[in-house]
């Protein structure tokens, strides 16, 4: 078992590998009550961390929230409250957050704002919760103005990625999660991309890539919890990438839309000369050989409003990740209209 250890007022550990999931008890040893939240999909998953916390002598129920992004509602975390309210949940018990991001992503949220704070433990089952979402603390909702626009930082107490899970974890979701591990290759770790690019499928070095993602990930919230400085660099390929989401109704995977936010991002790092054209590329073939998408089409002006509203901007002032060379992320801020229009032009499939 891998172990990655976050800093800041409470530190946790990541732990990483198959049978992770069996150490909740552990975990939680000594707490009288846990709530186990997860969507249909994962609910043999769900049974089962029930009956650990039941063994270990905690009395645990499982609630059921829908799946994907359809959870990630002010509706359904309304709908929870009502929910811990009926068990009795205390602010001395437990939220279990079991699924994939956008469960991850519910669960802080409502263990973050039930009797203002309680505890929660992160049992990921997707590649993208293992290696992003449920580390960190950022946990939230969508509204119609936007991805993730509500919410609270609220880190784990502990991080179960059971490399287990991701048998049953479909092809594309997988795909979309490398794409959180390949921006931490961009930002930080160039043994990432040497191991992607030496096996794209991410499936030779699966437990490694994780466990250095996760580092990535670990290094920039144990200084920067709060999103004010370093921390802002795991969001490199998100500006267009949530404008994306929220344009096609959150319809498309976050990974997918954040793939072809890191290559938008790098278009614009070139335009303002902060990345050759071969560092450029090599975003492009990378992502490309990974079945990641490197194109998309949408309308660039509602785009370009949506990430007016992006949470990095300051004002009407854009702000974007980019690399100033590679694994030397800086902010770019307010850039030329027509750098912004070429590296558009690039990701639509004109030419730049
Ligand atoms: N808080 C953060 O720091 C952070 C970081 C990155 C992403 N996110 C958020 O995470 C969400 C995306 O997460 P995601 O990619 O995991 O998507 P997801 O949670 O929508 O899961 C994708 C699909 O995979 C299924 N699934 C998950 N694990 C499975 C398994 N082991 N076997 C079979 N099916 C499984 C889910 O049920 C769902 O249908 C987005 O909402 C994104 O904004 C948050
Ligand atoms: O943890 C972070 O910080 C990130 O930016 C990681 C992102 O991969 C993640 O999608 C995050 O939810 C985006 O944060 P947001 O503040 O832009 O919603
Ligand atoms: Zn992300």
């Amino acid at each position: 078992m891998r172990q990655v250890q976050v800093a800041g007022e409470r530190p946790y550990e990541v732990l990483i590998g198959a049978g992770a999931q069996t150490r909740l008890g552990l975990v939680l040893e000594g707490t009288a009550k846990a709530v186990v939240v997860h969507a249909p999909p994962l609910a043999a998953a769900a049974g089962a961390a029930v009956e650990t916390l039941q063994t270990a002598g905690i009395a645990a129920e499982a609630i059921v929230v829908p799946d994907g992004e359809a959870a990630k509602t002010a509706e359904v975390a309304a709908g929870a409250w009502e929910e811990f309210g009926r068990l009795g949940l205390t602010r001395t018990d437990a939220v279990v957050g079991l699924g994939g991001g956008a469960v991850t992503d519910l669960a802080g949220f409502l263990a973050a704002t039930w009797a203002r704070g309680v505890r929660v433990v992160q049992v990921p089952t997707s590649l993208l919760g293992m290696v992003d979402a449920a580390v960190g603390g950022k946990t939230g909702i969508n509204t119609s103005a936007g991805k993730n626009l509500v919410g609270a930082f609220h880190p784990p107490a502990a991080v179960l990625a059971d490399t287990d899970a991701l048998a049953g974890l479909p092809d594309a979701e997988f795909r979309s999660g490398l794409a959180e591990v390949v921006k931490c290759g961009f930002i930080a770790d160039p043994e990432i991309l040497r191991l992607l690019t030496e096996d794209p499928t991410g499936r030779r070095d699966t437990e490694e890539l994780i466990a250095r993602a996760v580092q990535v990930k670990a290094d920039a919230v144990g200084q920067d919890l709060r999103d004010t400085g370093v921390r802002e660099f795991l969001n490199y390929g998100h500006t267009l990438g949530h404008a994306i989401e929220r344009i096609e109704d959150f319809g498309r995977r976050h990974g997918e839309a954040v793939a072809v936010g890191m290559v938008f991002a790098a278009e614009l790092a070139g335009q303002a000369g902060l990345l050759t054209p071969d560092e450029v590329e090599r975003h492009r073939t990378l992502i490309d050989a990974m079945g990641l998408p490197v194109r998309c089409a949408g309308d660039w002006a509602a785009l370009q409003a949506i990430m007016r509203v992006d949470k990095k901007a300051r004002g009407a002032t854009l702000r974007f990740v980019v690399l100033d060379g590679i694994g030397n992320p800086t902010i770019l801020t307010d850039p030329d209209q027509a750098w912004l229009d070429a590296a558009w032009a690039a990701v639509t499939g004109g030419t730049a």
